[in-house]
């Protein structure tokens, strides 16, 4: 039974823009973002999926960027399930440092090992933080992070994997994951079954659609970015 997953990562945002570190803040897309999604959309519509559901975040980037692709598809009716664990990774006290600024202070090896390592997160947010994510409404009853490693940002993408995606996928339907660029990563590492260290060289472009094969076990088959010209390296295989 064909069985197919669009990876895609939000448009540019605000602060992709800025070089600002983000995960959790709820910042929206530019107009070159904007862009994107609909560009993603229509190469996704090119691409003749049908798709039967979607998953998104919570976070208000990822659900516009789905929302611009479906529109351009022609398929806004299709049903969204928004959970938070697909969010971004959490950034801890780097969030909305900027990024070359922290490299100036704290030099570029310290940050790659920040932004790229898989199981060193970076320092908490403090409670007296501007950008608290503990009163959000969207988060009520959730255990917020103070800080994630891409690992921590798995242990909480792989158990929703299993629960709400994995068994409808088995079942032989599609979907697009609007999502993050480190919550996608984590998945990648899941399904392609990438090492800790190759796993930091990944690199998912935003508003590029990753289209992935999976056989029946769900492993993939094949995987091609949809925009050829703005295509990163896919893991070691594919
Ligand atoms: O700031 C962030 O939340 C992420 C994604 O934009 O950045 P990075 O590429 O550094 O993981």
């Amino acid at each position: 039974m064909p069985r197919t997953l669009a990876f895609l990562r939000h448009g540019q945002s605000q602060w992709n823009l800025e070089n600002r570190f983000t995960g959790w803040v709820d910042v929206n897309l530019t107009e070159k973002g904007e862009a994107e999604a609909k560009k993603s959309g229509q190469l996704l519509k090119e691409a003749g999926v049908a798709f039967d559901g979607c998953f998104t975040s919570v976070q208000t980037r990822a659900i516009r960027t789905l929302n611009f692709a479906l529109e351009e598809m022609g398929e806004s009716w299709l049903p969204v399930i928004k959970d938070w664990r697909l969010n971004e990774r959490h950034y801890g006290g780097l969030t909305g440092l900027n990024k070359q600024e922290t490299r100036d202070k704290h030099g570029d090896e310290q940050v790659h090992i920040w932004r790229r390592s898989y199981d060193t997160p970076p320092p908490v947010l403090e409670d007296s933080s501007e950008f608290p994510s503990l009163n959000d409404r969207r988060y009520r009853g959730i255990d917020v992070p103070k800080t994630e490693s891409l690992k921590l940002c798995l242990d909480r993408v792989e158990p929703y994997w299993n629960e709400a995606i994995a068994p409808a996928v088995r079942q032989g339907q599609s979907f697009i994951i609007a999502a993050h660029g480190n919550s996608l990563r984590a998945l990648v590492k899941l399904l392609f079954d990438v090492s800790d260290d190759e796993i930091t060289q990944v690199e998912i472009p935003t508003g590029n659609p990753l289209l992935i094969e999976l056989d029946d076990n769900l492993k993939p088959t094949s995987a091609r970015y949809l925009d050829e010209e703005r295509a990163t390296e896919l893991p070691s295989g594919f």
